[in-house]
């Protein structure tokens, strides 16, 4: 037993220190002290497990309890490198709530568009917490900002912020020029490689368009410079953005097993420290240079942050440094990585089948032509293309457990109890499988979506790759606009194909939060638009 938890841990850790360079943790010295608590647990039989869940046994959710669980690790164990789909096998024995314990912390895991229903709408309050741990800490300026925020006044206020200045029907609208802009920088950026005869990596360059939308609505600026593979500088940030992301999604034992947060046993939270300090320098120039240029006249975001911190500004409405900080985090962070692992998703789906690709562009003739980029205002009318997008999130949701929560309060779902404290996982991979919900929920099929008004925006339980109840992605109309419209331009504007014979490998990798790709797509351009097209100047009202 020992050695399979060593095993496990040691693949677990091992792992992950290859997917972000960092240095190796002090290993011998976690597997000596964990070996001899379980020892030692075992001994004088001390299993924590069976002790804390007899007592609420009856009105506990189903799970594997501790026939499956070690003490003081609980039954972290049967998550492994893939999560949605260990947690996926394990709802098919205990059923579509169950209950297991990370460490020592409750979890419930929900399955099923009905129970997510109960959580998200019936008890939606009562779910609308995060848990507090150690990411949050050091990586959030202690819980700063909105993603990783208490819920609370500060929280609402926050997104109350944030949603108004950015995601308001008006000021959504106002940036739409910007984002024209940046997709066809991207287009123009393809045309590139396609040139040099360069394969282009879809995922970055979805990536440097997501980026620069979110930097023209916060600073007015780009944050990565168009060129056909992305710069040097700008693939440390979206290194820092994945590292972000995978310390998110760490089990880190402190957070679970309290007595040993202050040792901080397989390095993490000095990770967390490390990365901590690299984007608080980024966020920090970029606050300072705002400052300096006195652009509070210019208007933007920031700014208008900024402003926020004045001594005049209501305490309850004043923000600190670090709330500004958290909120720039989040809105890179939310935004970046989760729009291009969307779309390479959806491209690959295409590229695996010919009548999609076929019909997809087939529809983009009709409602575009052939002599113009795809625009925004097109997509309400490319009816199949939204049907792909949708088909490809139900198969593929970027972040399959979507955002980490906890219970606020004690309440019953399913006939069951859940205690105030209890950590809540979603398991929307599994949701866009069930086979009682979908017909051959494996196979990709956009026909499945163009006769229901079945929508991804938090309102049919069946498919909710944002989330659900008040913690809903926030960023949704954006991030449903940028998967869109670069996908639909990627498909409209070239034809792709891949640099070998052999099929799409669509095996998918854990990253902590998000679920890209195992290998990143790889893809040799051709232009189908007019050669002129290409070669022409890109300037407003020529080509966008
Ligand atoms: C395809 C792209 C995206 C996907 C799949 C996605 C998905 C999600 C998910 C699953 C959550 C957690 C929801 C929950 O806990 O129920 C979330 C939260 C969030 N997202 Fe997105 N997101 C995307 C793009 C964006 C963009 C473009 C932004 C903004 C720039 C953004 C900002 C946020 C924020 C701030 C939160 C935290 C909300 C809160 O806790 O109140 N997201 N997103």
């Amino acid at each position: 037993m020992l050695s399979s938890i060593s095993t496990s841990l040691f693949s677990h850790v091992h792992h992950h220190h290859h997917h972000t360079g960092f240095q190796l943790v002090p290993f011998s010295l976690l597997l000596a002290l964990l070996s001899l608590i379980i020892l030692v647990s075992y001994c004088l039989n001390l299993s924590l497990l069976p002790k804390l869940s007899t007592k609420r046994h009856a009105a506990l959710p189903p799970g594997p309890g501790h026939s499956l669980g070690f003490p003081f690790l609980g039954n972290f164990f049967l998550l492994g490198h893939s999560p949605h789909v260990s947690l996926r096998l394990l709802a098919k024995k205990f059923g579509p709530i169950m209950y297991l314990r990370l460490g020592q912390i409750p979890c419930v895991v929900v399955s099923s568009a009905d129970m997510v229903r109960a959580c998200f709408k019936e008890n939606d309050q009562a779910f609308a917490g995060r848990p507090h741990y150690a990411y949050g800490k050091h990586l959030m300026y202690n819980c700063k900002g909105i993603g990783f925020a208490q819920y609370g006044p500060r929280w609402i206020h926050m997104r109350k912020i944030c949603t108004s200045q950015l995601f308001s029907a008006k000021s959504f609208e106002s940036f739409s020029h910007a984002r024209a802009q940046e997709i066809s920088s991207m287009v123009r950026s393809i045309w590139v490689a396609y040139q040099k005869q360069e394969q282009v990596n879809v995922s970055q360059m979805v990536f440097a368009m997501a980026a620069n939308n979110i930097s023209n609505m916060v600073m007015g600026e780009r944050i990565v410079e168009w060129t056909s593979t992305l710069t040097p500088k700008a693939q440390e940030f979206k290194q820092m953005i994945n590292d972000f992301f995978w310390l998110v999604g760490v089990f880190n034992l402190g957070d679970h097993i309290p007595f040993l947060r202050p040792f901080d046993l397989q390095g993490y939270e000095k990770k967390m420290k490390q990365l901590h300090k690299k984007l608080d320098a980024f966020w920090e120039e970029k606050i300072q240079v705002h400052c300096r240029s006195k652009c509070s006249k210019g208007g933007h975001f920031l700014d208008f942050l900024i402003s926020f911190t004045a001594s005049t500004t209501p305490e309850a409405e004043r923000l600190s440094l670090d709330d500004i900080k958290g909120a720039l985090m989040d809105l890179f962070a939310a935004g970046t990585d989760t729009t291009s692992v969307a779309v390479e998703w959806a491209i690959s789906e295409v590229l695996n089948k010919k009548d999609v690709l076929k019909k997809a562009q087939e529809e983009l003739e009709q409602v575009v032509g052939n002599t113009s980029m795809v625009q925004e205002s097109h997509l309400h009318r490319l009816k199949y293309l939204q049907a792909i997008v949708k088909e490809s999130l139900r198969l593929h949701p970027p972040s399959p457990l979507l955002g980490a929560r906890e219970a606020l309060e004690s309440c019953q779902i399913g006939g069951y109890m859940i205690q105030k404290g209890t950590r809540l996982i979603v398991n929307e991979w599994c949701l866009g499988r069930d086979e009682s919900v979908w017909e051959r929920p494996t196979d990709f099929l956009p026909e499945r979506f163009l006769q229901t008004q079945m929508d991804v925006r938090g309102q049919n339980f069946e498919l909710i790759p944002f989330g659900g109840g008040r913690r809903i992605c926030m960023g949704l109309p954006l991030a449903l606009c940028n998967v869109q419209l670069s996908l639909a331009n990627l498909l409209h504007c070239f034809d792709w194909q891949l640099p070998t014979h052999q099929a799409l490998d669509m095996s998918d990798k854990f990253a902590g939060t998000t679920l890209p790709e195992a290998i990143p797509l790889l893809v040799i351009p051709t232009p189908r638009l007019p050669k002129e097209f290409y070669s022409r100047e890109f300037t407003q009202g020529e080509l966008i």
